[in-house]
């Protein structure tokens, strides 16, 4: 085993408590097809065994005083409050000093007084899945989106902080303005969007076809290239008309930090990946979320240590072929320092050369970085100097 020194990087697990089950069927999700990897199995819950032995590997084998706990699914709402109450038990009796934060992703429909009043004593950090107003949302998320705004609503009454997680689709795809003015009036100050790219297999496999992967069939809510980049200009310029500074949304923090020079909070826009790998909740870690794969395992809790697996050569491995696979067409491109040819999920169709690994979304990406240029240059500057990067709201840029 060629593990590498446990000190060298921080990792981040995401945990799959209720493994990828789930009360909704939205009609895009990359996640609940992976219950075909228990096939009746069991192991669709993480037991007490194995969270009390994750608990204590995960803590012990971080390289920072300050260690995250990612909650995960799937529905993570599926398991009851009491096993929450175990796990943060769990997490101060194995603490040894480090601070530790939780933050948890869900649907939001599920959520009552009781898990806000709970999220607020505890201090979670809360991600609610929303991907816009009403017909925008309940397109492909069913017809919930009452549900999810009272979720809401009782995180805001608790106090709890929580930031949007949208998904850019087939049905919004088309209407940017829209989409970030219904999140400003519902008072986000966190915004999250990530482009819906799948691929279902020609044969009857249940599960979907892998980055790196060539072929398969899109699926009807995934989203045009072109029309992902027109996407993100679109919600771009509204945000950065009034919004610098009051409002943070993810991917324009990570294109700022990249044209600063600065790590990106984001793994898609940085130069190498691998530090979130994933946990099922029979104990396999995988080596990201979006590659719950057989092949992308390595390796189960059961047998192998976390710091074995997360600090080992597969997944460090896998991390570093975000940059060392990049094609030719990525390497020759002006926007490589703040694209770093995005997510390797996406990385399935050919360059203009006709090398294979390119990313899908590449002309939308093209597209989005030579907007924001002039912004970006403009906010750098500002960095730069030790003002406010706000002050691009006042500013004349591109005539
Ligand atoms: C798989 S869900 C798990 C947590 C929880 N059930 C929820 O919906 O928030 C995590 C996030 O992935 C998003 N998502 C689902 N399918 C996706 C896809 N195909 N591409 C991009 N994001 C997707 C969801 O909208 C959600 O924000
Ligand atoms: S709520 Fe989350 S896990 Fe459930 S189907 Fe929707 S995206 Fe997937
Ligand atoms: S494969 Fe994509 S989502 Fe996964 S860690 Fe790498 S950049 Fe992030
Ligand atoms: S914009 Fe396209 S060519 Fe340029 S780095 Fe990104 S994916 Fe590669």
């Amino acid at each position: 085993m060629n593990a590498i020194s446990p000190f060298a990087r921080p990792f981040y697990v995401m945990l799959k408590p209720a493994g990828p089950r789930c009360n909704l069927h939205c009609r895009y999700c990359y996640y609940t097809e992976k219950q075909s990897l228990y096939a009746g199995g069991g192991g669709e819950a993480i037991d007490d065994a194995m969270l009390e032995s994750f608990t204590r590997q995960y803590i012990e084998a971080q390289t920072s005083p300050d260690v995250l706990f990612t909650w995960h699914g799937g529905e993570p709402l599926l398991r009851p409050l009491s096993f929450y109450r175990r796990a943060l038990a769990l997490q101060r009796r194995y603490a040894g000093g480090r601070h530790i934060d939780n933050c948890l992703q869900t649907n939001g429909t599920l959520l009552t007084d009781e898990w806000c009043r709970f999220f607020s004593d505890e201090g979670f950090l809360v991600g609610i899945s929303i991907d816009g107003p009403r017909e925008m949302h309940d397109a492909l998320r069913g017809p919930t989106f009452d549900r999810v705004m009272r979720g809401i609503e009782l995180l805001d009454r608790h106090g709890v902080e929580w930031n949007a997680m949208a998904t850019v689709n087939s049905a919004n795809v088309g209407h940017p303005q829209e989409f970030y003015r219904f999140f400003r009036s519902i008072g986000c100050r966190y915004l999250q969007f990530t482009p819906v790219v799948e691929r279902t297999r020609d044969d009857a496999s249940p599960l979907s076809v892998p980055g790196w992967e060539e072929g398969g069939r899109l699926t009807p809510e995934s989203v045009d290239a072109a029309r992902w980049g027109d996407f993100a200009c679109g919600v771009f310029d509204e945000w950065v008309r009034a919004d610098v500074g009051s409002v943070f949304v993810q991917l324009f923090d990570a294109t700022l930090a990249n044209w600063a020079g600065v790590a990106p909070g984001v793994c898609s826009l940085a130069g190498v990946c691998g530090q979130s790998p994933a946990m099922e909740a029979d104990g396999t870690l995988y080596c990201c979320d979006h590659f719950v794969f057989p092949q992308y395992s390595l390796g189960n809790m059961r047998h192998k240590s976390i710091t074995e697996m997360a600090y080992g050569q597969r997944l460090r491995d896998f991390g570093l072929r975000k940059h060392t696979a990049l094609t030719r067409q990525c390497r020759e491109c002006r926007w490589l320092f703040a694209c770093n040819g995005e997510c390797p999920r996406n990385r399935f169709v050919r360059d203009r050369y006709g090398n294979s690994g390119h990313n899908y979304l590449c002309e939308g990406y093209a597209r989005y970085f030579s907007h924001v240029a002039p912004y970006m240059d403009f906010m750098k500057a500002e960095l730069d100097a030790g003002r406010a990067p706000a002050n691009v709201m006042g500013a004349r840029i591109g005539g």
